[in-house]
C-alpha cells in the first residue's frame, strides 16, 4: 500500500499561530519551544517526512518566524523537500495559503496537520490514508469524548448537562481530495465573514460528508504551557538508554607445548593452544561480543586467518581494534565478562591478572571486567584435554536512547 500512495498525498502543516494560550517565552510561540529537546514543529514534520506516503510538504509560517523555524529544522533529515509559505492572521487562512502552495503538484489528496500536534503517529497516517484511497473525500480522526460535558451560562451556572453519547473530538491531520476542499476554502474566504476553527467544518458548510476515523489519544493538541511541559517530560522520561549486549564464543585445540595465553596472560603448561595467531580463546570471544554491540560482524571479518600479518599476533590487538569500533559507533563499554571452560591449567591464580590485562586493554575500571572459569567435569573435547572454550558478554551503552 506504502506503494501505491507514495506522492499522492500533499501534506499542509500549519504553524503560524502566536500561541497566545500558552503564553511568551524566549523561544517564541508554541511550535519553536523544545520538547524532549527538539522544536515541537521539529517533531511534527519529522513525523510526516518520515512516512512514505507523504508527497510535497508544506509548511506555513508566520512572516516573522522564518529564521526561528529554520533553527528549528536545522538538523531534521530531509528538510529539504519542505516548501515554506507565509501564514494568515487566522488558521483557516494559513491553511488556505498551505493549500495553494500544493496547486501544480501531482497529488489527489491531502492532510492538513497543526505543527502543534507532534505526537501524530504512523499507525493513524495510514489509516487515514486507507480511508481516502477508499474513496471517502473527507476524513476527519476524532476520539469519542471522555469527559462529562457542562452547559454553562455567562455566570458560570451549569445550565445543562450535554449527553456526550454522540460527541466527539476533533483532531488532525483532517485529510480531504485536494480539489475539493481546496475549492470548499476558496468559496468560504470570498463568502463568509467568520472563521471556521478546523478544516472539517469547511467541509460541513460545502455539503461535504466528513467520515469520522478513529483518532489517536496520544494525538493531543498543545494548546498552553502545561501540554507542552508535559509533552517535555513525557518525551524525555519515555527514552530508554541504548543497552546492547554481545555474545561471542571461541574455541581452540591444544597439543604438546610450554603453556598457554588466556586473556593476554601467559601460564606456563605441558600443552599449547593451537592457532593463527597467540590463539587466546577469551580475547577472541571478548572481541567478537563487543562487535556484536554494534553489528560490526566476527573477528574473522577484521582479521582474516589467511592474512599473514595476524600469524603469531597477540589477540590484545584484535581486541582494541574491536573497542574502537565501538567507541567509534557511539558506544561507551560497559562490562565485559568471560568463562573459560578448560581442564587445565587452573585459571584462579590468574584470574585477578586477566581481569587487570582486559581492564587495561579496554580501558574499564575493574570492577567491569569478569573472568570466570570451568573445568568441563572430564567430559567431551575439553574434559580429554583437547581443547579449551570461552564464552563472553559484553554490554555497550550507545549515544542516543530508543
Ligand atoms: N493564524 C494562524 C493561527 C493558527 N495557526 C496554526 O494552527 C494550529 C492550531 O492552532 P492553535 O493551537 O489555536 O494555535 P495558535 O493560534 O497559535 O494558538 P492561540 O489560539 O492560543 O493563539 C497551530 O499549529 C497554529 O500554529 C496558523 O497556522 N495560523
Ligand atoms: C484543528 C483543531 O486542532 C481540531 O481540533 C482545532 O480546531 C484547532 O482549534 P484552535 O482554536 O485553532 O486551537
Amino acid at each position: 500500500m506504502e506503494q501505491e500512495l507514495s506522492g499522492t498525498i500533499g501534506i499542509v502543516v500549519v504553524a503560524a499561530g502566536r500561541g497566545e494560550r500558552a503564553g511568551t517565552s524566549a523561544e517564541g510561540p508554541k511550535q519553536y519551544r523544545r520538547i524532549g529537546g527538539k522544536a515541537v514543529i521539529w517533531h511534527t514534520l519529522k513525523a510526516f517526512l518520515d512516512w512514505p506516503g507523504s508527497g510535497p510538504t508544506v509548511v506555513v509560517v508566520h512572516p516573522d518566524d522564518h529564521e526561528l523555524l529554520q533553527a528549528a529544522i536545522a538538523d531534521l533529515p530531509q528538510k529539504q523537500k519542505l516548501i515554506a509559505v507565509n501564514g494568515g492572521a487566522t488558521r483557516q487562512a494559513s491553511v488556505l495559503n498551505g493549500l495553494r502552495a500544493l496547486r501544480g503538484h501531482p497529488i489527489d489528496h491531502v492532510m492538513i496537520q497543526d505543527g502543534v500536534r507532534p505526537f501524530v503517529d504512523r499507525g493513524l497516517l495510514e489509516r487515514i490514508a486507507a480511508a481516502l484511497t477508499g474513496g471517502q473525500s473527507a476524513i476527519l480522526p476524532a476520539i469519542p469524548v471522555a469527559d462529562t460535558i457542562k452547559r454553562a451560562d455567562a455566570a458560570g451556572i451549569v445550565a445543562a448537562t450535554v449527553s456526550r453519547k454522540d460527541l466527539f473530538a476533533a483532531q488532525t491531520p483532517q485529510s480531504f481530495h485536494y480539489e475539493t476542499i481546496l475549492a470548499a476554502h476558496e468559496r468560504a474566504a470570498s463568502e463568509l465573514e467568520a472563521d471556521f476553527t478546523d478544516d472539517a467544518s469547511i467541509a460541513e458548510w460545502a455539503g461535504i460528508p466528513v467520515h469520522l476515523i478513529e483518532g489517536s489519544i496520544d494525538n493531543v493538541k498543545l494548546t498552553v504551557q502545561r501540554d507542552i511541559t508535559m509533552a517535555d517530560e513525557k518525551l524525555r522520561g519515555g527514552t530508554l538508554p541504548d543497552v546492547r549486549t554481545g555474545n561471542g564464543y571461541d574455541v581452540h585445540q591444544l597439543e604438546a607445548g610450554d603453556g598457554v595465553t588466556l586473556c593476554g596472560i601467559f601460564i606456563p603448561h605441558d600443552q599449547k593452544l593451537k592457532g593463527h595467531s597467540d590463539a587466546d580463546v577469551a580475547l577472541h570471544a571478548l572481541t567478537d561480543a563487543l562487535l556484536a554491540t554494534c553489528g560490526a560482524g566476527d573477528i574473522g571479518d577484521h582479521f582474516p586467518p589467511s592474512d599473514m600479518r595476524w600469524k603469531g599476533a597477540e589477540s590484545r590487538i584484535f581486541l582494541e581494534h574491536a573497542a574502537k569500533v565501538v567507541r567509534a559507533a557511539g558506544g561507551t563499554i560497559m562490562n565485559a565478562d568471560i568463562s573459560l571452560i578448560a581442564e587445565a591449567p587452573k585459571i584462579g591464580p590468574h584470574r585477578q591478572a586477566m581481569r587487570e590485562k582486559i581492564s587495561e586493554i579496554l580501558g574499564i575500571s575493574l570492577d567491569r571486567c569478569s573472568v570466570k572459569a570451568t573445568t568441563n567435569e572430564t567430559i567431551g573435547f575439553v574434559g580429554r584435554r583437547e581443547g579449551i572454550a570461552a564464552i563472553a558478554t559484553a554490554t555497550v551503552v550507545y549515544q542516543g536512547a530508543v
